[in-house]
């Protein structure tokens, strides 16, 4: 019976197909059964047995009576070289003859035509087989080699490692990207611009009309009066140079369009309105006490304090989607709305310096316990820069932009020649999976564990003093702690190799310098040295042990870690050359193993 089926392969495969290089291994022509060496006495005949593995530990074998036509044909780059005899019972399925037999009685006429109609299909053959042969190539090149999970709480700076993995391995493919990022940076700068409009307006409505209000402090709410009346307050520094505040925030007011005109464009021309576009943001910590971990007026009103997120489900669709607005816009000489974005942007670039460099302004911030500057997507010191028509972003720009990530988005990425590349890696792909980090997200991952070759998982050392957005009682150094051990539980990863990036070490380290003290939030710290290099080392210990502690049924499972600042370009550079050694090398044990 499985002799029959196998029969029945061949005979399908040998009538759909005319590769050669397949005939040979699978299908070969009636000649080859009477004069290949391969052929053994008692009819048998020697193929190749392919085998090739989709999942970690579920192998296909294409000799199995299920296995589907198609696979014999296309499997040949995969196959793992075993040889195996099989006995092909000719007498009950005869494979019919190629070419056909010359019909009886034909005229020297009708032979040359055949002949002329037999050379033209050759011909035709052979061009079929050549894109055979080069389809089959190209595909054995793309296929996925590496595939590698980035994990991580939100903020934690997973979609900036793979920005840099991508700039690295494909950076031709990334510049065709970074028009599409001038959208997102210009929408990080005004939703700071908006933040402060509504922040300085609103808590001057909240202190006007409510006399209970006592969290506004009084020199706040004489720098907000200052603010809407135009008269400067403080003493001795003008308000806003050359124009009084309430002239500069009628002069800014377009933004509030240009800001709905940008998200509508990022979230794929829905026309969300403002609320929609909005997502609650995170709280930036800067007081020691756990309970309140941010005060004053802004922070019921403003997220916690915090400019607003514009959250949109990622992967490559609004790349694609910004990028074809703007060639529509450059092909049809039409005027668009981003087009006018872009216009008032420039227009209000030096207002917008102004209203930051306003004494006033900071001050009024920092009253409120705003602090801007340490946010994400924070771009207000290059507003001149980025707002000016002929703005291009710079790879740091892009590092630098903050797009919360929704769900789990698969990124293809082809390794290009380059300075950074190997021969033998071009045209190969490594398959990275950006999740969502946030809380309610975290359910998404599990799926994607099954399959993987290497988990990233990010901790942002600079949480230590921080709590998340979905939950302010938890701080998200111990949250950062809880996830990696439930990954580490997680039995589908036993065995899988683990890459540990000890992220944002450059605001650890500005934390730290301005007097922050580690100890203070982690007991356990006691009274070791405030400095980056031993708390990252004390980090690492306890990330190390909590991965040592766990159980993996005795499979060995590596773990790397590292120090890094993701947004330091040469930096990460030396960071992805070590990863990539760590993966290339877990590719080949894992291949040997098959
Ligand atoms: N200064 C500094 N900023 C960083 C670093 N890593 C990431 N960032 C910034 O932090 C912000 C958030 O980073 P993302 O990569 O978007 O974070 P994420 O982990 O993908 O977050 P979700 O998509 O919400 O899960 C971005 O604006 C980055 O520019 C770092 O090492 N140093
Ligand atoms: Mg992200």
């Amino acid at each position: 019976m499985v002799q029959e089926n196998r029969s029945q392969r061949t005979h399908i495969s040998r009538s759909r197909h005319c590769n050669p290089a397949h005939r040979s291994r699978v299908c070969p022509p009636d000649s080859f059964y009477r004069k290949a060496p391969g052929r053994l006495a008692n009819g048998a005949f020697t193929v190749f047995h392919f085998s090739f593995q989709n999942r970690r530990s579920r192998k296909f074998d294409t000799t199995s009576t299920s296995c589907p036509p198609f696979l014999l044909l296309h499997l040949p780059s995969m196959f793992s070289g075993r040889r195996r005899t099989v006995s092909l019972n000719r007498q009950t399925t005869p494979p019919p003859q190629w070419p056909p037999p010359p019909p009886k009685g034909e005229s020297e006429e009708e032979l040359t035509k055949r002949h002329e109609r037999e050379k033209e299909a050759r011909k035709v053959s052979h061009a079929i087989e050549r894109q055979l042969e080069k389809d089959r190539e190209d595909s054995a090149k793309r296929k996925a080699n590496t595939r590698i999970l980035i994990l991580g709480q939100s903020e934690s700076g997973k979609s900036t490692i793979l920005k840099q993995f991508q700039r690295f391995y494909a950076p031709r493919a990334f510049s065709v990207e970074m028009e599409a990022w001038r959208v997102v940076i210009h929408l990080n700068l005004v939703r700071s611009v908006t933040f402060i409009l509504d922040l300085l307006t609103n808590s001057q409505a909240g202190s006007g009309s409510s006399k209970e209000n006592t969290s506004t402090s009084p020199t706040s709410s004489r720098i907000i009066n200052s603010w809407i009346s135009g008269i400067p307050m403080t003493p001795g520094a003008a308000a806003l140079p050359g124009l009084s505040a309430k002239e500069l925030r009628m002069r800014l007011s377009p933004l509030r369009q240009v800001e709905v005109i940008l998200a509508r464009r990022l979230l794929q021309n829905s026309s969300p309105s403002l609320a929609e576009m909005r997502a609650p943001s995170r709280t930036s910590v800067t007081s020691s006490s756990h309970e309140s971990s941010f005060s004053g007026s802004g922070s019921s009103i403003f997220g916690n304090g915090r400019a607003f997120e514009v959250v949109v489900r990622g992967g490559t669709g609004w790349k694609s989607l910004v990028r074809r607005g703007m060639q529509r816009q450059s092909r049809d000489w039409q005027k668009d709305d981003l087009d006018d974005a872009r216009q008032i942007l420039h227009a209000c670039r030096e207002d917008i310096k102004a209203l930051w460099e306003s004494q006033d302004v900071q001050e009024g911030l920092k009253n409120e316990n705003v602090f801007l500057q340490s946010q994400s997507g924070f771009f207000l010191d290059d507003a001149v820069r980025i707002a000016s028509t002929n703005y291009e972003p710079t790879f740091c720009d892009i590092l630098r932009a903050r797009l919360q990530t929704t769900g789990v988005e698969e990124h293809r990425v082809v390794v290009e020649a380059g300075d950074h590349s190997f021969v033998n890696e071009v045209g190969s792909t490594w398959l990275f999976y950006d999740v969502g980090g946030s809380r309610s997200q975290r359910a998404a991952w599990a799926p994607f564990f099954d399959d993987v070759n290497a988990i990233i998982f990010l901790c942002p050392m600079s949480g230590f003093n921080e709590f998340l957005v979905e939950d302010r009682s938890m701080n998200r150094l111990l949250d950062s702690f809880t996830l990696w051990k439930q990954i580490c539980s997680s039995p589908v990863l036993f065995g899988v190799t683990f890459i540990l990036l000890l992220n944002k070490s450059d605001i650890l380290q500005a934390k730290l310098e301005a007097g922050q003290e580690f100890s203070k939030w982690v007991k356990s710290y006691k009274d070791g040295p405030n400095d980056v290099k031993h708390v990252s080392d004390y980090l690492r210990s306890k990330f190390i042990a909590i991965h040592k502690a766990v159980p993996s049924s005795g499979k060995k499972r590596p773990l790397y870690v590292h120090t890094t600042c993701a947004i330091d370009v040469e930096a990460m550079t030396k960071v992805i050359v070590k990863v990539r050694e760590v993966i290339i090398e877990t590719n080949i044990v894992e291949s040997s193993l098959l």
